[in-house]
């Protein structure tokens, strides 16, 4: 082997392995960062009726059924439609025969189990058809119905939402938003026709603002139910109290108002914790599962998964049949490091070898640009989908035969005591494991390359902690109270966040004046719960009409909300700092960040002169994507998008300590800066404008672990301002103690 050449080993695997002579690649280096809430919550849609889908023409009519009798002959097999249903497994996981019947198929037995019972939750392996099919079973037997109401089928990710309805309005023969339809944030195919809704977890929260008993459903479905994120955790105890509010109706004979079926779903999941706390709700195992995949480890620990998940791409490249790749990483920045490593040497393949496409999926991608993966790759082309784990549950890429995983995620994390919150990659658990693997085997047998060893897969948890229990709760506890939950204390949660965690919430956003003294939503509460950002921006978005700098301010929040708007390739990076100092703004990250926006409006986005200053086109068509998503929000919400005329810098900078007057740090007299929340030694990250200053006080966006804690996004504020910028929260010594 020459050296400097890279192999990554794999049990079971034969050893002509390929291998790339160079390793250059190597130590790519990820940042860990936190901050920004990196997919805004889910908004209601405005598209008028008259634009809405619509039934289909007679020529329509006829493809359609074309397809979906086509589709129908490959339904019939999945192990929901014909497989065995088990009530209860062993202690290794394997069904055990109890009173199941041979003589009703999987369907039947479904229907049945769902027609007798208010709650059930079932469990199958990944790609045995829960999704897909059993909305549609229920449809068929009439659990929905234009008289009951229609099914909602809740996703955790908007990808997964719009790529499902999708799939099944083929399969039921209708136009995508006629009888099978889509809700995410700002986007809805449905119509008033539609029976079965695929929705995100967020969104069906926000229904519940204006349809508190869901009465346009009949049935809940709460798919990917393992996942645990807090949107789903808030939905557990909110369907659960609606379904008992609407039996109490029933029971009483009011009209119009039908029981309310709560359907659990997952492959990995812990089914008897659920069933216990939906009140011994029904279990049911689907055996079986239509693919094999065949599952790789590697030999040795990995020290940089990055650099080993590109010597496995080219490995499966030169060794496997055909079939597409997708990869799992943690992040933006390592998609898009990878995606030039690859293109680079792909360029470098030997020209009978077909060649590579590789394809990014992550959530701030814009929708059109996420659908590109869906997409068939081109003639003699292989595809790699490199993607977060937005891509981990329920979604079906077509041709997807081999899968690689990292074994890690970015995971969210919140320290209650000190009220920090961070983004640390982290290892990810078995059944998030179990689910990457079931992306492969859906159309074919597929194989999982994991780039871990066995014994550190056997290590890894069971299950994802619960969001809810890891999390600032500040915005679920916003949601519930929007949502008439005032209670917050004594919510029926699945899995009870800390005491300290919920006070916490509740504090902050008392200085936030989202809640009055007694607990109550505001008015300014009520509005910062429709806004699709975290409270703290919502918070400096309102603010900002005070400063009338909402313009900016928006502009700003925007270019928050990607990684960065710089391209570093690694070769370049004194270029690059070199081209970021043009653009440096004295009062620091913040109007530099605006700056960037403001010089590339003014060469009207010139190619050329991105390329010379390391601008990320990408990254910037995402900011004016999302700007133009907030602008359009604000609009509706009455907010005039003003620009300012006085002193801008104070006016933008003091509209953001409105919202993140935690995140600020006093000098000290030996030239450390501490935090005001906490009191802790903290220190600016090299890559900020701030770097190496010394001013009275600073205000920053995230935190960072690294070998120390450094601060991101920082601006230099007046210690002066911080009691007017919260006064409830400053109104006493937290200043003087820490200063
Ligand atoms: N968009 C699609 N293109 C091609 N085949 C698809 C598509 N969506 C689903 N399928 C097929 O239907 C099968 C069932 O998919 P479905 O999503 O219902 O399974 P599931 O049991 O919910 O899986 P998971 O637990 O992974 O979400 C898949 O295995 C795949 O073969």
């Amino acid at each position: 082997m020459a050296a400097g050449a890279k192999v990554v080993h794999f049990s079971n695997e034969d050893d002509d392995q390929f291998i790339i002579h160079d390793n250059k690649h190597a130590a790519k280096r990820r940042r860990v960062q936190n901050g920004v809430h990196e997919s805004a919550a889910d908004q209601p849609n405005d598209r008028p009726e008259s634009s809405r889908p619509k039934a289909p023409t007679q020529k329509q009519e006829k493809d359609l059924q074309r397809k979906k009798q086509e589709l129908f002959e490959f339904r019939k097999n999945l192990p929901v439609f014909t497989g065995m249903i088990y009530n209860c497994v062993d202690w290794l996981g394997v069904p055990i025969l109890t009173s199941i019947s041979f003589f009703s198929s999987a369907r039947d037995q479904i229907i049945k189990g769902v027609q007798e019972n208010e709650t059930v939750v079932i469990v199958g392996e990944t790609g045995s058809g829960k999704t897909t099919q059993i909305p549609q079973f229920l449809l068929e037997c009439g659990i929905g119905s234009p008289g009951r109401g229609a099914i909602a089928v809740t996703q955790p990710r908007r990808v997964a939402a719009t790529s499902l309805a999708k799939r099944v309005a083929e399969e039921v023969g209708t136009t995508l938003g006629y009888r099978v339809g889509y809700t995410v944030r700002f986007d809805d195919a449905s119509s008033q026709h539609t029976m079965i809704k695929y929705l995100t977890d967020g969104m069906l929260l926000r229904e519940l603002l204006s349809d508190k008993l869901l009465l346009r459903y009949s049935v809940v479905i709460l798919d990917e139910a393992h996942e645990r994120t807090l949107r789903t955790d808030m939905l557990f105890g909110m369907v659960k109290e609606i379904q008992q509010t609407r039996k109490e109706m029933v029971q009483r004979g009011e009209k119009d108002v039908c029981e309310l079926k709560i359907v659990v779903m997952s492959a990995t999941l812990d089914a008897e914790k659920f069933s216990e706390y939906f009140n011994g709700a029904r279990i049911m195992y689907v055996s079986g599962r239509l693919f094999p995949v065949k599952v790789y480890n590697t030999i040795e620990p990995q020290s940089d998964y990055l650099d080993a998940a590109l010597v496995t791409i080219f490995q499966i490249h030169m060794r496997r049949p055909k079939g597409d790749i997708l990869v799992f990483l943690t992040g933006q920045e390592e998609i898009e490091t990878l995606t030039a490593l690859l293109t680079e040497y792909a360029g470098q393949l030997p020209s009978n070898v077909q060649a590579l496409l590789p394809c990014p999926l992550f959530a701030a991608l814009p929708p059109a640009q996420q659908q590109k993966v869906f997409e068939p790759a081109p003639h003699n082309t292989r595809k790699v989908v490199l993607a977060t784990n937005i891509a981990e549950t329920s979604i079906t890429i077509s041709g997807i035969r081999y899968v690689i995983d990292c074994g890690v995620a970015k995971v969210r994390g919140f320290n209650a005591k000190i009220g920090v919150e961070s983004l640390l990659v982290h290892p990810i658990s078995k059944s998030s494991a179990r689910q990457r693997m079931g992306r492969a085997g859906r159309e074919a047998a597929g194989f999982c390359y994991r780039l871990y060893t066995e014994p550190s897969f056997g290590s890894l948890e069971e299950n994802t902690i619960p969001e809810i229990k890891r999390c600032n709760l500040a915005a679920a506890v916003l949601n519930l109270k929007a949502a008439g939950v005032h209670d917050v204390l004594h919510f029926d949660y699945m899995d009870r966040p800390s005491r300290t965690s919920l006070s916490r919430a509740l504090e902050q956003l008392y200085s936030l004046s989202a809640i009055d003294d007694k607990g109550t939503l505001t008015q300014e509460g009520k509005q910062m719960a429709e806004f699709p950002l975290d409270p703290v921006f919502s918070k400096v978005l309102i603010q900002s009409q005070q400063y009338e700098c909402t313009s900016e301010v928006i502009s700003i929040i925007s270019l928050l909300s990607v990684d960065s708007v710089f391209f570093t390739p690694p070769d370049k990076r004194d270029n690059v700092a070199e081209a970021k100092k043009r653009f440096v703004h004295p009062d620091g990250d913040h109007l530099t960040l605006l700056n960037v926006l403001k010089s590339y409006w003014e060469v009207k986005g010139d190619k050329e002169w991105c390329r010379e200053n390391f601008i990320n086109m990408r990254n910037i068509k995402i900011v004016l994507d999302v700007r133009n998503q907030l602008i359009q929000f604000c609009t509706r919400m009455g907010i005039v998008s003003s620009t300012s005329a006085g002193n801008e810098t104070d006016n933008i900078l003091k509209s953001f300590l409105s919202g993140f007057f935690q995140n600020t740090a006093l000098l000290q007299p030996d030239g450390t800066y501490k935090s005001v929340v906490g009191g802790q030694t903290i220190s600016i990250h090299p890559g900020s404008s701030m770097f190496g200053k010394r001013v009275e006080a600073i205000m920053y966006n995230e935190l960072v672990f690294t070998t120390r804690q450094y601060v991101r996004g920082v601006s230099t504020v007046q210690g002066a301002w911080l009691p007017m910028a919260a006064p409830k929260y400053f109104g006493n010594s937290k200043l003087a103690t820490n200063a």
